[in-house]
């Protein structure tokens, strides 16, 4: 799509997030059902249908409640509403009113029984997002979403709402394990996932570490040889200094004394190699045993493809049409599905199963469930070669298993990949040690910035479950790094740019953030295939050409003036330019980058 006629695409995030249940929801769903015939959450509320139904002595009820809810006498309330129900028990819209007023006093449970009251061909979509809604705040979270998921069904196509509660139950469940500690929770806006803080945080500080849950080295810094399990760099003076360079004294002296000595245990294939038989073994039980190309001849070639590609000059790309052109690894994609075969089979057989059962499967696969795939179009059209090449090393692989990988299955796990991977490397390098060592000795100070300059890093591509949930900001308040996990491996960390206040969404930059609006947003259309809605984007113009606010046109010839502070907005007038400050632009107009 051309800068010119770049248009805003619809806005599906909503959509994009299933609904699907996880597995093991249905043994969660059977204790939370114990718990609501304990909490009595399955019996009537109490309210008591009158024999005589009549709807007219209702109405005055109804008033009386409606003077007593304006009043803010809740218990008031409640007592005309019931009576107000005594006399027409079948009016919904009644029942609506009794749950929110027993929401007002905190009687969740009465609140619920009353929405459970309707019977459930009945019950409104509103009645279903309410209980749902007090589903979630007793805690019973798997029974809330299937309360959502019939809110959801019966909204129409512009009401999102249920869908959004939907999603943020969700996210609060399947979340709140990885972000124990964290001062951080996932949350749902409409922009899909969010990390909001949970208390404040200080510029400059760790906000959260994460852990990669898969990776796999950049092919253009393969040179620089890193455990492929835990990331850990490998490397060695020759990997980095000519021999040349070596045979000088000073930095002879130096290696000697800072050059930490690291271990390699490279695999029988030589394709990978790892910092200990801990993290070989680890590797060949997770992925490597049914993709090292000593066992899986297929491999062989994505490797020699691999080779290929990473010795490509642009100008040669086309001669790589319909293999490869993400800048992650295709390896990545390869453990990908490896991990989930590893994980299904090891399911199975600690279950005493001889091959997995789907459940194993569902299992296997949840984890990546969370990793959002935006994009449109086949990528197996795209990279037909490569679909085929993958479609290969998993049709057989040992005693009766294989995995078939669709056109849509590669698609899918490509655009999960290509959206969320982070770029990572190990920050406990062995030349940050021979430069920390450089820097303790005033005399070889001077050598510093050449070591420095030196290309030495193995880059992976890794897949972080609650950095994924980031979204982006062109006026960005936090940044990722390269940190340990708290098990001591190489890991991201997301720190503060500035301070967060409880409560603040924490947004990373995806790309460069010095680029004008027009660019960024086609930046971030092109990669990432969203157009950027965060504040700058919203309350930055384009050009002269058009009024940042009301978007009328500047007469031929003419330029509507600009923001004389940030001189990043245009208006036609100063009404347009109040009504913008005061919707928006204050809070990004001069905003430090
Ligand atoms: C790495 S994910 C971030 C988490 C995501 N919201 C989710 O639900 O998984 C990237 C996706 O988030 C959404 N997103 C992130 N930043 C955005 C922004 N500034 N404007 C609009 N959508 C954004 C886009 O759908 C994008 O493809």
């Amino acid at each position: 799509m051309g800068d010119n006629n770049m248009k805003k695409p619809a806005d599906d995030t909503v959509n994009l997030c299933s609904q699907t249940s996880y597995p093991g929801d249905d043994e969660l769903q059977t204790l939370e059902t114990e718990i609501m015939v304990k909490w009595k959450l399955d019996q009537a509320p109490d309210v008591e249908a009158n024999p005589v139904q009549d709807k007219q002595a209702s109405r005055k009820n109804v008033d009386l409640f409606k003077k007593a809810l304006n009043e803010g006498k809740h218990c008031d309330a409640l007592v005309y509403i019931d009576l107000a129900l005594e006399t027409d028990f079948l009016n919904a819209a009644l029942w609506v009113q009794r749950v929110s007023v027993l929401v007002a006093l905190k009687d969740l449970r009465e609140a619920f029984r009353s929405c459970a009251a309707i019977p459930a061909l009945e019950r409104p979509g509103v009645v279903w997002k309410m209980g749902g809604s007090i589903l979630d705040k007793l805690g019973l979270p798997v029974t809330a979403e299937s309360w959502l998921r019939n809110a959801s069904r019966l909204a129409g196509p512009q009401d999102t709402s249920a869908a959004i509660l939907f999603q943020k139950v969700r996210a609060k469940r399947l979340y709140q394990p990885l972000t124990q500690g964290m001062p951080v929770e996932v949350t749902f806006t409409s922009q899909g996932r969010a990390v909001c803080t949970t208390k404040p945080v200080k510029k400059g500080e760790v906000i959260f570490a994460d852990k990669s849950i898969l990776h796999a080295q950049t092919l253009p810094s393969l040179k620089f040889p890193c455990c492929a399990n835990c990331v850990r760099s490998l490397i060695r003076p020759e990997d980095v200094f000519g021999a040349e360079e070596r045979s000088k004294s000073a930095l002879q002296k130096s290696l000697k004394n800072y050059w930490p000595a690291r271990e390699r245990h490279p695999c029988q294939c030589g394709r990978e190699v790892y910092c200990s038989e801990t993290c070989k073994r680890e590797a060949w039980d997770c992925y490597h045993r049914l993709i090292c190309p000593e066992v899986n001849p297929a491999v062989s070639k994505l490797y020699q493809v691999c080779d290929s590609y990473k010795n490509l000059t642009s100008s040669d790309c086309t001669a790589f049409e319909g293999w490869w052109s993400a800048s992650f690894s295709p390896v990545l994609l390869a453990k990908l599905w490896a991990q989930i075969v590893c994980t299904a089979v090891k399911l199975g057989n600690d279950n005493g199963r001889s091959s997995p059962a789907p459940t194993d499967w569902a299992l296997a696969r949840a984890p990546y469930r969370r990793f959002i795939a935006y994009g449109s179009g086949l990528k197996a059209d795209v990279f037909p070669k490569m679909h085929e090449l993958m479609t290969e090393i998993f049709r057989d692989l040992g005693d009766g298993l294989s995995y078939t990988i669709t056109k849509e299955e590669f698609s899918g796990r490509y655009l999960q990949l290509a959206c969320n991977t982070q770029s990572f490397s190990d920050a406990d390098n062995p030349m940050g040690y021979l430069c920390r060592g450089i820097h303790s000795e005033p005399m070889l100070r001077p050598l510093l910035s050449y070591f420095q300059s030196k290309e030495h890093e193995g880059d992976f591509a890794g897949l972080f479950p609650v950095h994924a949930c980031l979204n982006h900001s062109c006026a960005n308040n936090a940044f990722v790094c390269d940190g340990k996990t708290p098990d001591k491996r190489p890991g991201c960390h997301v720190k503060a740019k500035r301070d967060l206040a409880a409560g603040e969404e924490v947004f990373n930059q995806y790309i460069d953030v010095n680029l004008s609006r027009k660019e960024r947003r086609f930046a971030l259309y092109r990669s990432y295939n969203f157009w950027c809605e965060c504040d700058r984007c919203r309350f930055e113009g384009d050009g002269p050409d058009s009024c940042t606010e009301c978007n009328v046109k500047a007469t031929e010839g003419k330029e509507f003036p600009k923001c004389s502070r940030c001189k990043q907005a245009w208006y036609c007038s100063t009404k347009c330019q109040k009504k913008a400050w005061k919707r928006g632009h204050k809070k990004i107009c001069g905003l430090e980058l």
